[in-house]
Order: structure tokens, then sequence, then C-alpha cells
């Protein structure tokens, strides 16, 4: 009997999702592993379970469907034994904003945003109680980058990193841990989802890598992980200049440049 916490993953039926499974296993986590797909994370589970003796239950839900959603969110507000979420269900763009319709942007930002937040808001009070725990989303790059052209997608990964740093500062003094992961591309499905033939990229991650490297971050406890950026300094530069913006925001007055030339 294992006195971990269980860890319970969005989108565990494939790609980043199933090797976080994995590896959360590996160290002796029991698992609820939650993806539409229930006969592939049956097949997970099953292996799971026999290589490394963990409970792992499984949840066939859509995020995007309201009544499932609010299932899962009961479950992480009642379920004392679930102590980390990882909160990495998501979907990519197939074409740029023209070819998007109401229907399939709306279910994007239902699921890459607002599922997310709610399963975060369902189990935080829980986590803030017991002064533990953890909240891990994962994010991507692309949301530092309009230039890609995956606008849409791009604009609900920037929301992911804001959420990830301001649940943070709201959370860590209450002892829990926000982690948001900002993988870049990455050798899974996904890509496929997207129309997107991976293997025409000059450099694409493997995914047991880049979840390895998640863990390190997460073992260390760190709230921005970026396992492809090689200049660490990149980001603490981007950081201190959005906090140096900040602090020369006043509000009295517009900017000189601003003011009516009279
Ligand atoms: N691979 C990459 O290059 C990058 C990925 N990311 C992010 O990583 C996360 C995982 O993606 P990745 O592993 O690459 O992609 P995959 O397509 O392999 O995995 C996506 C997972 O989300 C699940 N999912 C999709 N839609 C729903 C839904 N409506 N309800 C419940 N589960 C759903 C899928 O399962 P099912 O179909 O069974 O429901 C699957 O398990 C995403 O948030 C993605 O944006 C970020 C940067 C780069
Ligand atoms: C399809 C994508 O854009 C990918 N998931 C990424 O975030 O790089």
């Amino acid at each position: 009997m294992t006195t971990l916490p269980t860890v319970f993953i969005t989108g565990a039926s494939s790609g980043i999702g199933a090797t976080y499974a994995e590896r959360f296993a590996r160290r002796g986590h029991n698992l609820i592993i939650v993806a539409r797909d229930k006969s592939r994370l049956e097949a997970l589970a099953t292996r799971l379970r026999a290589e490394h003796q963990v409970s792992v239950e499984v949840l066939q839900a859509d995020l995007t469907n309201t009544a499932e959603l609010s299932a899962l969110e009961a479950r992480l507000r009642d379920d004392a034994d679930i102590g980390i979420l990882i909160n990495n269900a998501g979907m990519p763009q197939a074409g740029g904003f023209l070819q998007q319709s109401g229907e399939a942007i709306e279910r994007q930002i239902t699921l890459n945003t607002t599922a997310l937040t709610r399963l975060a808001a369902a189990i935080a009070p829980r986590l803030a109680q017991s002064g533990t725990g953890a909240i891990v989303n994962i994010g991507s790059v692309v949301g530092f980058a309009p230039e890609f052209g995956m606008s849409i997608y791009g604009a609900t990964k920037a929301f992911v990193l804001f959420l990830s740093q301001g649940l943070s500062l709201e959370l860590s003094p209450k002892g829990v841990y926000v982690q948001a992961v900002l993988p870049a591309a990455t050798r899974t499905e996904i890509w496929q989802h997207a129309g997107i033939d991976v293997n025409t990229f000059p450099e694409v991650m493997e995914v047991g890598e880049l979840v390895d490297a998640a863990l390190v971050g997460f073992d260390r406890r760190e709230l921005v992980t970026i396992p492809p950026l090689h200049v660490a300094e990149r980001w603490d530069a981007l950081d201190g200049a959005r906090q140096g913006l900040m602090s020369d925001i006043r509000q009295a007055h517009a900017a000189e440049r601003y003011q009516q030339q009279h």
C-alpha cells in the first residue's frame, strides 16, 4: 500500500499524458487516467499495473462535455488520495484563423483553457486546506510566438502560462506547488491531428525526454519549466522585462506621447 499521492492525469491515452502516467507509475504512485478513448486507457492501465504494481483507475471523459467535466471536478474535490493533478489534455489547431469554424474555436478554447482551469479550481481548495500537493499545467512555447500562425492555440497556451503564474502566487504560500511546463515540438500524435508532418521539422524532441526533463523541473519545484530552452537566462530576462514594464505603469495620467497637442 503506497502513501504517495494519487496522480490524476488528463489526456493520458497517448503522448505526453501517457508518458507522465508511465513515469509516475514507475515512481510508485497510484494513478487516475482520463481521456475519451477507453480502450487505449485500459491497455495502458493493464500494462502499468503489471509492470509497476500500482493501482490505475480509468475514467473515460470528454473534457468539453459539461456533465462529464463536472463528474471529474467532483472526484477532484472529494477524493483525498489525489494529491497531484497533471492538466495535460489539449488539442492543436489545424489551419489558420480564417479556416476555423465557430464550433472548432469553442472546442479548442474549452479543452485547452476552460476544462484545465475548472479542474485546477476543483482540486485547489482541498490541496490548500491540506497544505500540500501539486498542479501541473501543460502549456507550449507557441504561447510565446504569435509568429507561428496558430493564433488560437497559442492564445490558449499563453493563458495556461499566465494562469499558472497567478495560481502559483496565490497557492504556493498555502503549500501547493504549481508548475507550467512549456514543450516545443515533441513527437506525439498531436501533429497528425494538426495535419502537420512532424518529420519535416529539423528538430523534434522525443516524448520520454520531454517528460523526464519536466519531472526534473517538478522535483526542483520550478514554476516555469521549458525543457527545450537551452539558455535559462532568456526566460529570466523575459519575466524581468515584464516586471519592469509593470513598474513603469502610472495610472493617474496618460503617457506623454498620448497627450493631446494644444
Ligand atoms: N506534442 C507537442 O509538440 C506539444 C504538445 N503540447 C501540449 O501537450 C499536451 C499533450 O499533447 P500531446 O501528448 O502532444 O498530444 P496527443 O494528441 O498525443 O494527446 C492528447 C491527449 O488529450 C486527449 N484529449 C484530446 N481531446 C480530449 C477531450 N475532448 N477530452 C478528453 N481528453 C482529450 C487525447 O485522448 P483522447 O483522444 O483519447 O481523448 C490524448 O490523450 C497538449 O496540451 C498539447 O497542447 C505542447 C507543446 C508541444
Ligand atoms: C500542434 C502544436 O502546435 C504543438 N502542440 C505545439 O504546441 O508546439
